[in-house]
């Protein structure tokens, strides 16, 4: 709810987000970081509405490794923090004009003070992935001496692949005993395959936004997360698989935004099939072109008819409004269909099936005239 919602152009009122908290809590979300309370006395009121639900989920509030944004997370009332300190040289003095030493104080300072408050506390590394490794121990090393319980390392940019993530990953997990996040961005499109490596590189915590809405191309989604570990890694996440669309349908509408109908596990389009040759593989069995069971989702496989039909499409939908043809008239019919779909960009739907069933009728006829009259 943090990084989904500095997406360009999205910003979710207290009401929508206080529905999208319910909601990701039913499906199973863990955890949420549910705002930023730097930003002032509407997002700190959203936020102490958000931790008043007492949802069965962690409420995270992020701040910048400051007194100030820390004290404002007080005020909102949440139990957890995560405190954000960049990590790479370009950011800490490009930024901040500040070097390592420095945010290793600035992080035993403002951790140490968020513990005595009572805060449970994650410390995000903002540009880890351009970050000296060794570095990163060291800030998991004071994080850890501190209070802290986790360690997020933040690929900012989206600048790795998963051999670099995992690396990296591996690297730290290996120097540290603190619980490992990884935050994930979509600039190359490796946002969930990256979040995959984190986990083989021993990372238990995995930065996702329902959808992969966040900053610029966004971050690792929710549902291909989720759904990628179980059918990959055998990893159960508790995540209800049948609530992803639901919830990513809400977000998206509390976005502005369409749902791309190809987008994975939740788009519309992604279990239907037009390809004659797939069409008749599932029509004698579903295996031959099923990776996903769309029953875990909830869903359903959709078959229709276009471009790329075949004759078995044809005769299937035929059938399904009880109606039967020879090969000869189905062929007739998927030159029909074939026509249409490319002339209306769409595909048919069961009335102009019929239509073309039909008609077929009253075209072998004027052919049979049509061959009588050339025979005469
Ligand atoms: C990679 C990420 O996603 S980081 C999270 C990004 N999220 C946001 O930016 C949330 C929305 N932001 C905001 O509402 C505002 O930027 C605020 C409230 C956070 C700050 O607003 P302003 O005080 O007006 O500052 P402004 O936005 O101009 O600049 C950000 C300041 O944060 C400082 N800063 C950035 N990261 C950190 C950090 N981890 N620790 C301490 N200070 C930081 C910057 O140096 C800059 O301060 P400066 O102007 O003294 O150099
Ligand atoms: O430092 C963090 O908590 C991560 C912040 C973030 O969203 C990012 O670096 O992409």
């Amino acid at each position: 709810m943090r990084d989904g919602e500095q997406a360009p152009g999205v910003a979710f009122t207290r009401r929508e987000k206080i529905e999208i908290a319910e909601a990701l809590a039913a499906a199973g979300v863990p955890e949420i970081e549910a705002g930023t309370p730097a930003m002032g006395d509407e997002e700190i009121e959203t936020l102490r509405s958000i931790a008043s639900l007492k949802l069965p989920m962690r409420v995270v509030a992020w701040c910048r490794m400051s007194e100030q944004d820390l004290f404002a997370a007080v005020s909102a009332g949440v139990t957890a923090v995560n405190l954000s300190i960049p990590t790479s040289d370009r950011q800490l003095q490009g930024k901040l004009g500040r070097d390592r030493a420095w945010a290793l104080e600035a992080l035993r300072h403002v951790v140490g003070l968020a513990r005595k408050i009572g805060f449970t506390v994650a410390v995000g590394c903002e540009d880890a992935s351009r970050a000296d490794p060794e570095f990163l121990c060291q800030v998991a090393e004071a994080a850890r001496d501190v209070g802290a319980f986790r360690l997020r390392l933040a690929d900012t940019l989206g600048v790795l692949d998963p051999f670099s993530t995992y690396a990296l990953v591996r690297r730290v997990a290996n120097a540290t005993d603190l619980e490992i996040e990884y935050h994930a961005h979509d600039d190359l499109g490796l946002a969930t395959a990256n979040t995959l490596a984190a986990v083989t590189g021993g990372a238990r915590h995995l930065s996702v936004t329902v959808t992969g809405l966040g900053e610029r191309a966004g971050n690792a989604p929710l549902e291909e997360v989720a759904i990628a570990l179980r059918q990959t890694a055998r990893e159960e996440t508790g995540i209800d698989p049948r609530a992803l669309r639901p919830l990513a349908q809400r977000v998206m509408d509390a976005a502005g935004r369409p749902m791309p109908r190809t987008k994975a596990i939740v788009g519309e389009d992604v279990f239907t099939h037009e390809s004659g040759i797939h069409v008749s593989g599932l029509l004698k069995d579903r295996a031959t072109y099923e990776a996903l069971n769309p029953d875990l989702l909830g869903r359903k496989h959709t078959l229709v008819l276009g471009k790329h039909s075949g004759l078995s499409a044809v005769s299937h939908a035929l059938s399904e409004q009880g109606l039967s043809v020879d090969d000869a008239r189905g062929r007739t019919i998927l030159e029909r269909v074939r026509e249409y779909a490319t002339r209306t960009k769409q595909n048919v739907s069961p009335e102009v099936l019929r239509r073309f069933y039909e008609e077929s009728f009253t075209e072998e006829a004027l052919r049979r005239r049509h061959l009588a009259v050339m025979g005469a």
